[in-house]
């Protein structure tokens, strides 16, 4: 007979999976909701439908290509809020350097990595279980490493090169981000560079994520990651091997295979904001699996911490189009969100206004 284990609060996932004492999981880490067949994802040949996005195209200097990836990124933002992106230059070994290292950081022991284990949500480096341990009941099966790596940029010191791996990815993967950027405002029928103007991208708030996810005895019981959407412009995400993100579309979940070396990206709720609700923010969740640890490498970009997000003035129109979300600077919204439950779009909720 199986045995249950006893209610935990967590210190992290990874010793709990590892924890030989119990074959089901503690009922804090149970979602009944994921247990029904309506909320899990369906035919697995649904991913071939995700949009895909050449950066070669967007990037190209003959203007029908780079018309054709924008016409791509258009359709992707209006219609799923999420792509892959392939041919992005980003070097196959870095990416798998910055995996590695993630990984062998969650490997330190344990009074390693609680030297990090962060107080306040804005804490530069922060490393933690579930979403936001001290205000949930039921937990997540995920570690997390939270660093912010721009406009200042820090680092954990161990292991040993991720230091130089984890600068090296977020200084290119913020460059594909860029200019995804710029091809989403001349999609949005603004100047290319409008966007990173308003929003300061130049002292843009990014950050790397490290999300850790061993295997789960149950995992149809719970979740790494509930359904939600993020907060800044556009999250990129790598993983190692192992699946386990699904996006929401036309009210179905998708369970997302990568195509192979691709960067997977959503949209965030300040470019649904700066859109004024034309490209709605992706919600999106990771299921866990009971055969592999999953690494995913995420990386939020967002405009400065001081920017006030609001939409953009050339998409207000006070008949028309009127203004659709109440100007929040980002550092507020950044802390409402990391402070309270991870709960859909519930914290874009609280900004939007009603009737719109
Ligand atoms: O690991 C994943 O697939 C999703 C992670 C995620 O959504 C996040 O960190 O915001
Ligand atoms: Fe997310």
């Amino acid at each position: 007979m199986e045995t249950t284990a006893p209610l935990l609060q967590p210190s992290n996932i990874k010793q709990l999976a590892e924890s030989l004492e119990f074959r089901s999981i503690p009922c804090n880490y149970i979602h009944s909701t994921n247990n029904s067949s309506e909320s899990s994802a369906t035919d697995p040949r649904d991913s071939n439908l995700i949009p895909i996005v050449d950066f070669s195209l967007l990037t190209s200097h003959d203007p029908h290509q780079r018309s054709t990836a924008i016409h791509h990124l258009t359709k992707a933002c209006q219609d799923w809020g999420f792509f892959m992106v392939v041919n992005h230059g980003i070097p196959e070994n870095l990416m798998k350097a910055v995996i590695d290292s993630t990984h062998e950081f969650f490997n330190l022991p344990e009074e390693e990595k609680l030297e990090y284990a962060g107080k306040h949500v804005l804490d530069p480096i922060r490393f933690g279980t579930s979403f936001n341990a001290s205000k949930e009941n039921v937990f997540f099966w995920r570690d997390y490493l939270k660093v912010f790596v721009h406009p200042h940029f820090h680092s954990p010191t161990k292991p040993q090169g991720y230091r130089g791996s984890m600068a090296e990815y977020s200084e290119k993967i913020r460059k594909v981000a860029r200019k995804l950027l710029a091809g989403i405002s001349e999609s949005l029928g603004l100047e290319e560079s409008f966007l990173d103007k308003a929003l300061n991208l130049e002292s843009g708030l990014q950050i790397f994520v490290g999300n850790y996810y061993p295997p789960c005895p149950q995992p149809e019981l719970t979740m790494g990651m509930p359904p939600h959407s993020d907060h800044g412009l556009l999250t990129l995400l790598i993983q190692n091997q192992v699946g386990g993100l699904e996006v929401q579309h036309q009210g179905k979940w998708i369970n997302v295979n990568a195509l192979p070396n691709s960067i997977l990206v959503n949209t965030g709720d300040h470019l649904e904001i700066f859109s004024n609700g034309k490209y709605k923010s992706n919600v999106h969740r990771a299921v866990v699996n009971n055969k592999e640890t999953r690494i995913s490498i995420v990386t939020p970009h967002g405009p400065s911490l001081e920017t006030v997000l609001r939409p953009a003035s050339p998409l207000v129109d006070k008949d028309s189009s009127p203004a659709a979300y109440i100007p929040m600077k980002y550092r507020d919204y950044l802390e409402l969100q990391q402070s309270n439950i991870l709960d859909g779009k519930s914290c874009l909720e609280r900004v939007k206004i009603p009737n719109n």
